[in-house]
């Protein structure tokens, strides 16, 4: 475990910054959060942590709803890379949003538990689960938690996913947004989705095709525990 908890300085590598304060414990969301939906109803949700088709092999704690909730300015942003995907037939899938940080907790309480491996052909066949937050794959405090992170893919203008290599959570090396794995198909597609949220102000991490940070996010200092559902988006 101690490995586990020893991983300040990667994680911030892998995109999370260390909190300039510790997790804020309400209930419900600061004024800027809104529900995708409302702003995007087009982009597609897939939201994985609210159901048991995860790496876990359960719902993730604080996944009340099966919904996308972010920072509205990131939302917003969201939504010009979805315009401009459009020209050319495509469209977005998100996979995961904002996430409380008791989701993060239950992480970690996972990755303490050896036993707990039915996930792992699907999700991480190559690598040990306890060196998943050392590997960049997971973080103590996720970006995700600021509301200005997004996990997504492409879709096909009959709402199919665009084959990028890799799966969603796939936590491997062949994930990696610069790894030779994938055919040169796939490694196009990965920089199409890279390409599209860059233009935006969207930031990807070496670990994973599917991750980006806004970089005009609204709480870059803040880390949240409110739970996914609608309920929660009625301001301080
Ligand atoms: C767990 C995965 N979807 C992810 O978002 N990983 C990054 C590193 C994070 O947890 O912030
Ligand atoms: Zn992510």
């Amino acid at each position: 475990m101690t490995a586990v908890l020893a991983t300040g300085a990667l994680a911030a590598l892998a995109g999370s910054v260390a909190p300039a304060r510790a997790p804020e414990e309400t209930e419900r969301a600061p004024a800027g959060f809104v529900a995708l939906r409302e702003v995007a109803p087009g982009i597609e949700q897939d939201i994985r942590y609210a159901g048991d088709h995860n790496f876990v092999g359960e719902r993730i704690d604080g996944y009340e709803e099966p919904e996308c909730l972010l920072a509205e300015e990131s939302a917003r942003a969201l939504t010009r890379v979805e315009r401009d995907l459009a020209r050319d037939g495509l469209g977005l899938r998100v996979f995961d949003c904002y996430r409380p940080q008791r989701a993060v907790d239950h992480f970690l309480r996972w990755a303490e538990d050896p036993g707990a491996t039915e996930e792992r052909e699907e999700f991480y066949p190559r690598v040990p689960k306890d060196r998943l937050f050392d590997e960049g794959y997971l973080a103590e405090r996720s970006g995700h938690s600021r509301g200005g992170t997004v996990d997504l893919t492409l879709v096909d203008d009959e709402g199919r996913a665009v084959d990028m290599g890799t799966g969603f959570d796939f936590f491997d090396p062949a994930s990696h947004p610069g790894s030779p794995e994938p055919d040169a198909e796939q490694r196009r597609a990965r920089e199409r989705l890279r390409s599209a949220m860059a233009a935006r102000g969207f930031t990807p991490i070496d670990t994973e095709w599917w991750h980006f940070t806004h970089d005009e996010e609204p709480f870059p200092d803040r880390h949240f525990d409110f739970p996914v559902e609608r309920a929660a988006l009625r301001g301080e």
